[in-house]
């Protein structure tokens, strides 16, 4: 059997054991430098990863953590000493990050066992780079047990023809998933046309969708193919459809009962092969109970049933979101921002999101286009209020803050000069530069001759 090729990310000591032991059973080992030195179509053959975890601190899991956002399509199994376990950091990062973790010494059997488990489900269809769980399949970012619920979901329904009804808050992705709906089925090569029935005016509504001949009405100067039509073959979605007035209602129905529609000035029915689906950010049930949605509709396009999960009922997606937008925003950053200081990827876990992803891809982008930081501060996401409102700041991150704000006051007490302030707290001149190098890598510069952030000695909180 030809050998399976496995990153090994460990400290020296402890990497050429580990290789040796996965070398012996079999395996292919890689350094990770090796790992990314491979062409890139050898790379895609590597599907798992071991990772031993050394010091286990911030700094470490912080490296850990952005290596591992980097190559999404790989199931890590970590390797940790016991005493690192209850470290909340160390026990977040091992349930978003890793497949599965042992904890040292190595009980060798057991391990390689739940090694060939991660590469079992990495190359599943539903888990590698094949399937819809995949990092940018279809545009879906998110790894979540509410997101792989969601793939499974979309990978059934593109399976079938039946109708599809997708509800969730707004901005959480509805229009994604239709789409990869759509991808995924069988009318792939077919259009996807996708209608925005709320904001269609209600007189343009029928044209819009069943096209009209020339002269059908005032101002129809030539025959225009309606939205239903364009979308024979492929798919047509229809969003918001409970903003479709009565009346539409009714003719959507027919034309999903016979499958033919008729263009306005017309009566020369045209066959439709065309699947929809449907999608809506209010609850259609309490629309038909109101009498504001028609019930024969609503269960004929009720036949599937998919909800996408708001953001904040996913908080393990939204560092992946976060990163995964910042990296499509950096060419539109202006300074050299690299990444998320760890105070806004705590805000970020911890907001709740009314608007979801798109609400989130805003945030991201105006904090790139605008900041000057190198990490991304929870004021540059324009979240700075949540830091100290809800409390739920680590006690690290409580003392660096309290740290930042003394340092602040004591510049601008001193109109920032360095050794006035520096004497007045009580450190050296060269403590206090090595402390503003400090806060300013973590996000936020709190004097004006450090150019990686935007100073905030004359901001008021
Ligand atoms: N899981 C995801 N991964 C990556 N991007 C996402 C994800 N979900 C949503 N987005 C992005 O968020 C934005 C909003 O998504 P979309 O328009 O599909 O939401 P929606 O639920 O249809 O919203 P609305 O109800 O307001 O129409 C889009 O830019 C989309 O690409």
């Amino acid at each position: 059997m030809s050998r399976r090729d496995v990153i090994v990310h460990a400290a020296a000591p402890w990497r050429t054991q580990l290789m040796g032991v996965l070398a012996e059973a079999g395996w292919r080992p890689l350094a990770l430098g090796e790992f990314t030195d491979l062409p890139g179509e050898r790379r895609q053959d590597v599907h798992v990863g071991v990772v031993r975890l050394g010091r286990a601190d911030d700094a470490e899991i912080d490296a850990l953590d952005e290596l591992m956002a980097s190559r999404p399509e790989i199931e890590w199994v970590a390797l940790v000493p016991t005493a690192a376990l209850p470290n909340p950091r160390v026990g977040r990062f091992l349930r978003h990050r890793c497949f599965d973790f042992h904890t040292l010494p190595i009980d060798t059997p057991h391990f390689l066992a739940t090694l060939g488990h991660a590469e079992g489900k990495a190359r599943l269809p539903s888990g590698g780079a094949a399937g819809c769980e995949a990092e940018g399949c279809c545009g879906m970012i998110g790894h979540s047990p509410a997101m792989r619920d969601l793939y499974a979901a979309i990978r059934k329904a593109s399976a079938v023809e039946a109708p599809v009804m997708i509800s969730g808050e707004s901005g959480t992705g509805k229009e994604l998933v239709a789409r990869a709906i759509h991808q995924l089925s069988p009318r792939r090569d077919g259009p996807f046309i996708a209608v925005n029935c709320a904001a269609l005016p209600a007189n343009l509504i029928q044209a819009e969708l069943f096209g009209h001949e020339k002269g059908a009405f005032t101002g129809a100067y030539q025959r225009k193919i309606g939205r239903l039509e364009a979308a024979a073959g492929g798919t047509i979605f229809l969003d918001e459809i409970g903003d479709l007035p009565l009346e539409m209602q009714v003719t959507l129905l027919h034309v999903l009962q016979d499958k033919v529609i008729e263009r306005l000035g017309s009566n020369r029915e045209i066959r439709l092969d065309v699947r929809v689906i449907a999608a809506s950010h209010v609850e259609l049930e309490q629309a038909v109970a109101d009498a504001h949605f028609r019930a024969d509709l609503y269960y004929r396009i009720n036949v599937i049933r998919l909800r996408t999960p708001a953001l904040r009922d996913r908080e393990e997606d939204v560092e992946r979101l976060a990163r995964a937008y910042l990296e499509r925003f950096l060419p539109e950053s202006r300074g050299g921002v690299r990444g998320f200081s760890r105070q806004a990827l705590t805000v970020m876990a911890n907001y709740e999101w009314p608007g979801n992803v798109r609400e989130l891809i805003n945030r991201v982008r105006q904090a790139v286009v605008l900041s000057e930081n190198r990490l991304l501060t929870p004021r540059d996401l324009g979240l700075e209020k949540r830091v100290s409102s809800e409390g739920f700041m680590t006690l690290e991150e409580a003392r660096s803050r309290a740290e930042h704000d003394t340092i602040r006051r004591a510049l601008r007490r001193n109109q920032n000069n360095v050794a006035a302030a520096a004497r007045q707290l009580g450190i050296s001149r060269a403590t206090l530069y090595r402390l503003l190098v400090r806060v300013s890598h973590a996000g936020a510069a709190v004097h004006p001759e450090f150019p990686h952030a935007v100073s905030m000695a004359g901001r008021a909180d």
